[in-house]
């Protein structure tokens, strides 16, 4: 049998980018009103009309706010016409450590790009090239949690971390420098990960007195097996970009100077393929794992899909019509 060459890959995946660009409706959808900072990013139809090669050219980032405040620990924006939606880190002095006024700013910005329906993809970063982030910032480390102003710990990373998994859009990690500790757990609960050359990977917890037994620990498991997630946490050594893409943690490397542009090619390549199939399958990918509420997840996507039937709609209009619904009409399948 002939063998596959890398030639005939990258032509199958041409085509493949060239079928699905053919196949994505050209109406754009409105930018929904929900999004906390009137910052639709628009989608640019003609955009979608493009067959072939990925376009490199580089983005247009537009920076939002957090409803007319400005964000102080992050910068969140979006890219006009693409349906990319940037999210980063930005206290690089503190090599991107997370308080909990950061983790409050990162879920308020999640929380819109989820809801802004012409955001299709989510880069998740940190600022400058020096770290993607380090994790909880232990100058804010208390007796019960991360605590800042209101002087009461908390860990609400955690949340974040779940929001990401539950997030029904693709987010995409863009790795440059450390990411350790809380910081490398957050980049495990991406769905994609691209790091530049110079990243390295690592959990710090039990030399901190710190430890994720939660996502941290079992999503590494996953991703790169028990033996080295043991390692990787009893140990607390760091890994090289090219050790990590060879452990399973990363996707790709790329040189520092690539990382943007390789991250948003990845970004446009899924902004060809349909919404709804990404949706589903990140929530099948992570329904084993998430448990219940993995199923929760995917049922409800499943809910959702029914609503805009027919047979869905008969419920719903004979209760409000005050008749009894005929679901005669609608098939048994096998
Ligand atoms: C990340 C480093 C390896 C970088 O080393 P480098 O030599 O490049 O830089 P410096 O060490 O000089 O750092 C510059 C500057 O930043 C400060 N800084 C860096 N990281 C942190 C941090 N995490 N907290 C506070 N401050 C930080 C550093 O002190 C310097 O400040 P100057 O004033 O001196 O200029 C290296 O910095 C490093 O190892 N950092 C610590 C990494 C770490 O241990 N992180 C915490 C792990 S625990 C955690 O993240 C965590 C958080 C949670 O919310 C959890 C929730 C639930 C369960 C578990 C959790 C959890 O484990």
């Amino acid at each position: 049998m002939a063998g596959i060459t890398g030639s005939d890959v990258n032509a199958v995946n041409r085509r493949m980018a060239s079928i699905a660009g053919h196949l994505i409706p050209d109406q754009a959808l409105p930018g929904n009103s929900l999004a906390l900072s009137n910052c639709s990013s628009g989608l640019n139809d003609s955009y979608h009309r493009v067959h072939g090669e990925v376009p490199t050219h580089a983005p247009q980032w537009k920076k939002c706010n957090d409803s007319g405040k400005e964000f102080t620990d992050i910068i969140y924006e979006k890219a006009v016409g693409e349906g990319i939606a940037k999210i980063t880190i930005n206290r690089p002095e503190r090599r991107n450590s997370f308080r909990p006024q950061t983790v409050k700013e990162l879920m308020r910005a999640f929380n819109d790009a989820r809801d802004d329906n012409t955001i299709g993809v989510i880069i998740f970063t940190g600022k400058g090239t020096q770290a993607f982030c380090s994790g909880g910032d232990q100058s804010f480390r208390g007796k019960n949690g991360y605590a800042d102003y209101d002087d009461f710990g908390r860990l609400n990373v955690l949340d974040l971390q779940v929001q990401i998994r539950r997030l029904p859009k693709p987010v995409i990690a863009m790795v440059a420098g450390y990411a350790v500790g809380g910081g490398h757990v957050l980049h495990m609960v991406c769905d994609i990960t691209i790091a530049a050359d110079n990243a390295v990977f690592g959990q710090t917890g039990p030399k901190v007195g710190s430890f994720d037994a939660g996502y941290g620990a079992s999503i590494m498991d996953r991703l790169i097996g028990p033996k080295r997630a043991r390692e990787m946490w009893f140990m607390c050594r760091f890994y090289k970009a090219d050790e990590a893409e060879k452990m399973g943690l990363v996707n790709t490397v790329v040189p520092l100077e690539k990382l943007e542009e390789e991250t948003v090619k990845w970004c446009r390549e899924i902004m060809r393929n349909s919404p709804m199939a990404i949706r589903v399958l990140k929530s099948a990918l992570n329904a084993i794992d998430d448990g219940h509420s993995g199923l929760q997840q995917i049922a409800g996507d499943g809910t959702l899909l029914f609503y805009g039937t027919e047979e869905g709609s008969e419920g719903k209009n004979s209760y409000l019509e005050r008749r009894k619904p005929d679901f005669s009409r609608f098939p048994r399948l096998p």
